[in-house]
C-alpha cells in the first residue's frame, strides 16, 4: 500500500529534501517535487533522487501554450520523473501536443514514459473561488468535464480533490488513474485546503495515489504518522 502514498517535499531546499527523501523512502513510494523545492535546487536535485533510487512526481503543473508545455514535458520525461502534470484548463491541443510529444521522445530515446497527468480544480479552490473567476458551474462537473478532456487528450490520468473521485471512475472507467491531494487524517489541520477526505476515504472513493505533504511534515514523529496513513490505507483496502 505505501507505494501508493506520494510525500509532498514542499521544504525549502535541496538538502532539506534529500534528507526526508532518507527519512522517508521505507515509508512511501513516491517524492513530490513541486514549485518551491524545484525553483530552489532545479533539475539536479530531481536527478538525484532518481539517481538514489527514488520515484519522483514532477508536480509543476505546466500551463502554456501547446509547443511550449511540450517542450518542458519532454525535459522531465529526461529528468526520469515517474509522474508529470500539466493543468487541464490549458485545453485539448496543449494536452494532445504534449502527450503525442512526450510518448514519442520517449520511445525514440528508449525511456519509461511517466504516467501524464492533468490537474482538474486545485483541492485549495471552492465553488466561490470559481465563481470569483467567473466559472459558475459546480466543482463537480468542472472536474469530471476536464477529466473527460484529459483522457480525450491521451492523458493517464488526473489530479483531483478524493470528493470528485466516484464521479471521474464512472466517467473515465477503471483504468483512468486518480491522484488525490487535500487527503487529511481525521484530526489533522486542514491547512489551505478546501476539498479534503481521510486516507481510508479517499481510496474508498476510488483514488489510486494519495498526496500528502503537512500532515506527515508537521507530525511530531513523521515516519509515524506516514505509517499511519498506510496502514489505513491497507485497513481502507481490505474493509
Ligand atoms: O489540486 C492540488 C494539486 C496539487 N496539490 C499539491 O499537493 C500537496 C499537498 O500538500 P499538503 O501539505 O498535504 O496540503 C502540495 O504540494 C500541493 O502543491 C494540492 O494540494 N492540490
Amino acid at each position: 500500500m505505501k507505494e501508493r502514498l506520494i510525500f509532498a517535499l514542499d521544504v525549502e531546499d535541496g538538502a532539506t529534501a534529500l534528507a526526508w527523501v532518507e527519512r522517508l523512502r521505507a515509508e512511501v513510494g513516491l517524492f513530490k517535487v513541486g514549485k518551491q523545492l524545484f525553483t530552489s535546487a532545479g533539475p539536479e536535485l530531481v536527478r538525484r533522487i532518481v539517481l538514489n533510487g527514488g520515484q519522483v512526481f514532477l508536480d509543476l503543473k505546466y500551463h502554456d501554450i501547446p509547443n511550449t508545455v511540450a517542450k518542458a514535458a519532454i525535459e522531465a520525461l529526461r529528468l526520469g520523473v515517474s509522474m508529470l502534470n500539466v493543468h487541464a484548463l490549458g485545453g485539448m491541443t496543449m494536452m494532445q501536443t504534449m502527450s503525442a510529444q512526450v510518448r514519442q521522445i520517449a520511445a525514440a530515446e528508449g525511456r519509461p514514459c511517466p504516467l501524464l497527468l492533468a490537474v482538474t480544480i486545485l483541492t485549495s479552490a471552492s465553488q466561490s473561488d470559481l465563481q470569483a473567476v467567473g466559472i459558475d458551474r459546480p466543482v463537480t462537473e468542472m472536474v469530471v468535464r476536464l477529466a473527460q478532456l484529459a483522457q480525450a487528450a491521451g492523458l493517464d490520468g488526473v489530479v483531483a480533490s478524493a470528493q470528485e473521485a466516484p464521479l471521474i471512475r464512472q466517467a473515465c472507467g477503471p483504468d483512468f488513474v486518480i491522484v488525490t491531494p487535500g487527503v487529511r487524517p481525521v484530526a489533522s489541520a486542514v491547512d489551505d485546503q478546501q476539498r479534503i477526505m481521510t486516507p481510508a476515504a479517499a481510496l474508498a472513493a476510488g483514488a489510486d495515489y494519495l498526496v500528502v505533504g503537512r500532515p506527515i511534515a508537521t507530525a511530531s514523529d513523521p515516519v509515524q504518522a506516514a505509517r499511519a496513513i498506510v496502514t489505513e490505507m491497507a485497513s481502507s483496502a481490505s474493509a
